[in-house]
């Protein structure tokens, strides 16, 4: 079985941690790799060694950085298939899902490599004589990111990426869930010659390893993606320094389903955002709300389709549409909330249990309630499973009123024919993205950021770049 070391200044080595976090395949239950629990010191020693690395990775013209990034795509392709079944090993993502993350992972890098001549500052005329007002964009410093387990290799590149370009060293943290392909990463790119130190890995737990990153005062920023709980314990220990923090975290993203809509397009795109990774993704839709005069045909036909989706082995598989939850308590918590629901008065249409073809791992069945209410738990906390809750409303107005009536601003969707509608929705709804009359899926070059307990700033894009950097203004008088 692999024991991943610590990555740090170019190097693998040894935690001095005696303990180790054994990581499971969740369809078998059996353990595939082990990581270190890390130590204060794996993490301080990985931030110095960013540190120390980070004037001359600022110093090297952005076009030799993206260089570098170009690398690191091609690494990931030449390694695609072993990278994704990787992934889907430690995390249950059917290896079809599993071989987009990775694919995306390697675009990703080449269009963060793009800014390289586009990192733009501004020359900003003075209300003085003979001078000029320079606007610089410069790095940071070192930059921490802290990975989730649900994408946690693209979702490290979003950090790695951006933090690179910009002239920032980075030290990143992965998920104790499924730190394996993140880990393997750090092999391959040993092979690329980047200079030590610029980018550094450290697998721990994020109570100790996590927290150590969050408060030195070498941390230039904080990217943490997980959930709200671990963004509120990161802004208290980025406060000692006044760290940066960039968070990525919860969501409860409403689908608003109008009496206009093509029924059969909202029908595919919902349900594909419910089962994409078995549900555990922010963006999922996770609420519906079904405009009274067509609620009963939309539900029925609805639970026909969730009805029909398929769970296997996300390796062996024939790549169904989903298939193990990542954890054991995933999988009880997501059972407590329905049993919860139920004990409210929701009705259970379709699943509501772990399907009963498999004597191990944790499987739950895609699942519809209805007779719930817009206070409930299932409605208004992040459930981050295949549990979808369904309600009606009359007016537009009402269905917005219900979508913004929530502690999350993450993602949310309308699907209607009507042009007004469609206005008038994504000008009301609070939410950092709104999909209309698509699936709950973000592109790289727009901007994933959450809203209220969702997040702070945001990722991809120009301005997920631009999160990293720094702006310097220079007031310029001469004579
Ligand atoms: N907005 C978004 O894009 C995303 C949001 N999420 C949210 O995250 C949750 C599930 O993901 P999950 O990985 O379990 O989230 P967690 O919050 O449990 O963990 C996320 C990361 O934070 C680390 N961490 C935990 N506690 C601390 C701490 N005190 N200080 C520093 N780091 C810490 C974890 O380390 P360790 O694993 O070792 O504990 C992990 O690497 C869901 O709520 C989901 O909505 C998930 C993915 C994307
Ligand atoms: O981590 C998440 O859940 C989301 O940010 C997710 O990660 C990769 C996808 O692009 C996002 O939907």
């Amino acid at each position: 079985m692999k024991h991943y070391k610590q990555y740090i200044n170019g190097q693998f080595v040894d935690s001095k941690a005696t303990s180790v976090i054994e990581i499971l395949n969740p369809c078998t239950e059996v353990v595939i790799s082990t990581i270190s629990t890390g130590t204060v010191e794996d993490a301080d020693n990985a931030l110095e060694a960013a540190q120390a690395a980070q004037p001359a990775w600022e110093a090297l013209p952005a076009i030799q950085r993206a260089a570098f990034l170009h690398k690191m795509a091609d690494v990931i392709r030449e390694n695609r298939v072993f990278l994704a079944e990787t992934l889907s090993k430690e995390q249950a993502k059917v290896i079809g899902l599993a071989q987009v993350e990775i694919d995306v992972t390697a675009d990703y890098f080449d269009y963060n490599a793009g800014w390289a001549r586009r990192i733009e500052g501004e020359i900003i005329q003075s209300d003085r004589e003979k001078e000029h007002i320079y606007l610089h964009k410069v790095p940071i410093g070192v930059a921490v990111g802290i990975c989730p387990w649900n994408f946690p290799f693209f979702v490290m590149a979003r950090k790695v990426a951006a933090s690179l370009i910009t002239g920032n060293t980075c030290v990143i943290k992965p998920s104790s869930e499924a730190p394996n392909t993140i880990m393997e990463f750090a092999d391959f790119i040993q092979k690329i010659n980047l200079p030590a130190g610029v980018l550094n890995f450290v697998c721990g737990a994020g109570r100790t390893v996590g927290n150590a990153l969050s408060k030195s005062p070498i941390t230039g920023i904080i990217s943490l993606t997980g959930s709200v709980g671990a963004g509120q314990k990161v802004i208290s220990a980025a406060a000692e320094n006044i760290t940066k923090v960039s968070l990525e975290l919860g969501g409860k993203a409403p689908a608003i389903v109008c009496a206009d809509a093509n029924m059969e397009l909202a029908l595919n795109a919902i349900v594909s955002s419910k089962v994409i990774f078995s549900g555990q993704v922010c963006n999922c839709a996770e609420r519906v709300y079904v405009q009274d005069s067509i609620y009963d045909e939309f539900v029925d036909k609805l639970t026909k389709k969730m009805s029909k989706v398929t769970i296997e082995d996300a390796l062996t598989g024939t790549n169904a549409d989903m298939s193990s939850l990542v954890s054991q308590s995933q999988l009880d918590k997501i059972t407590e909330m329905v049993e919860f629901a139920k004990k409210e008065g929701a009705e259970v249409l379709v699943g509501g249990k772990q399907p009963n073809q498999f004597d191990r791992g944790y499987f739950y069945e895609p699942t519809i309630l209805t007779n719930v209410s817009q206070q409930s738990e299932i409605i208004q906390e992040e459930v981050f499973g295949p549990v979808l809750p369904v309600m009606k409303f009359g007016t537009l107005d009402e269905a917005i009123a219900l979508s913004n009536d929530c502690q999350f601003g993450l993602t949310s969707s309308i699907f209607s024919e009507n042009y007004n509608n469609i206005m008038h929705a994504t000008n009301s709804l609070h939410f950092g993205e709104t999909y209309v009359n698509r699936e709950h899926f973000e592109a790289i070059q727009g901007f994933h950021a959450g809203w209220k307990k969702s997040g702070v700033g945001g990722a991809d894009g120009k301005h997920g770049m631009e999160e990293y950097l720094h702006t310097r203004v220079v007031y310029a008088k001469y004579y």
